[in-house]
């Protein structure tokens, strides 16, 4: 009975929550932004080393992909999107795994971080995730692009928050990043942060659009200074999207910024990412470069829209009905 009780304070203690805006940011330093570099050989050497380690040991994958879940913000993101294919994509979200498999990992309650969709969608997906604690996110500001008049990205982040997104995820200017103006980009995160409200807000900074490691390490000084909430790796759209290289110099800025103001800006990589034992990689870096308290889903996001289906796969091999201890162990 005492382990049923633990097993049932972890689990809830991983059920998302709507969040509230942590990161107040700060003026913008642009020192610190010049200074910030990115050696991109040693990175490729440390992210080429990853997908081998063994971080997560086999014993305990079923609980770490539990974990998985529980940071997936479930997304569809297509041109013909329908409320329908919206309102069942909700319904997976409060019930990510077939029940069965939930009972015998003693995971019931368990549901995905958050449900993605474009502005138009938010009403239904608001109105599908009722009562399930389950924010919804909506990409605003002209995505994927970000190319629209800036008052118009400014009133659709305002329509989405006055719809019920809880999260508000937008595009940078990539064009801010390449000519080096980083006031320019601070000022319209910061713009952006304000017409959020109390809305949590994530960053996508398009990486595979900014060129160069170095610059993906500035922008993200810049988009958090300026306030954001979590920094996002991509669209989903663009032709290369999440990657490891990429996430080593993004997680190492948040570390950075964390040392620095004593703030925690949340991670989410999106885009590509379909596989479960992909999801573990990501799992182990956050473990090993940020700890423990960035595996929750306050702070960390897969943007995803097919792994899900794998996860499940994978747990549905797993299922021996020996997880429960397991779990503990995952929940560090
Ligand atoms: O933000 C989420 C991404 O658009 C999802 O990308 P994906 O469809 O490659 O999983």
């Amino acid at each position: 009975m005492q382990t049923e009780q633990a097993d049932r304070m972890v689990v809830s203690s991983q059920l998302p929550q709507a969040i509230e805006p942590r990161n107040p940011g700060m003026p913008l330093d642009m020192d610190w932004v010049r200074s910030a570099q990115a050696n991109r050989s040693a990175i490729e050497r440390r992210a080429a080393s990853l997908p081998g380690r063994r971080s997560v040991k086999k014993d305990y994958q079923a609980a770490w992909l539990c974990r998985a879940i529980s940071c997936i913000d479930l997304t569809t993101l297509a041109g013909d999107d329908t409320e329908g294919r919206v309102r069942r994509l909700c319904a997976k979200a409060r019930q990510p795994v077939r029940r069965d498999l939930l009972d015998a990992l003693g995971m019931q309650g368990l549901t995905t971080g958050a449900v993605c969709v474009y502005h138009d969608m938010v009403p239904a997906a608001v109105k599908a995730l009722k009562r399930s604690g389950i924010p919804v996110a909506a990409v605003s500001t002209g995505f994927p692009a970000g190319l629209s008049p800036f008052h118009l990205r400014l009133a659709e982040i305002g329509e989405s928050v006055s719809e019920g997104a809880a999260e508000i995820d937008i595009v940078i200017s990539r064009r801010h990043v390449l000519s080096g103006n980083w006031q320019a980009l601070y000022d319209e995160m910061k713009a952006f942060r304000a017409a959020c409200g109390e809305a949590h807000v994530k960053a996508i900074l398009a990486t595979g659009e900014l060129g160069s490691l170095r610059n993906v390490a500035r922008a993200s000084l810049v988009c958090m200074m300026a306030g954001a909430d979590f920094i996002k790796t991509s669209t989903g759209k663009e032709s290369v999207n999440a990657t490891l290289p990429v996430s080593l110099v993004m997680i190492r800025a948040i570390r950075e910024y964390y040392e620095r103001t004593g703030i925690r800006v949340g991670y989410k990589p999106a885009g590509g990412i379909s596989k479960a034992k992909d999801s573990l990689v990501y799992l182990s870096l956050i473990k090993e470069e940020l700890g423990d308290r960035w595996l929750r889903p306050d702070l960390f996001r897969f943007g995803a829209s097919s792994l899900l289906g794998d996860i499940e796969r994978q747990l549905e091999h797993h299922v021996t009905g020996a997880y429960s201890a397991s779990w503990r162990h995952a929940a560090g």
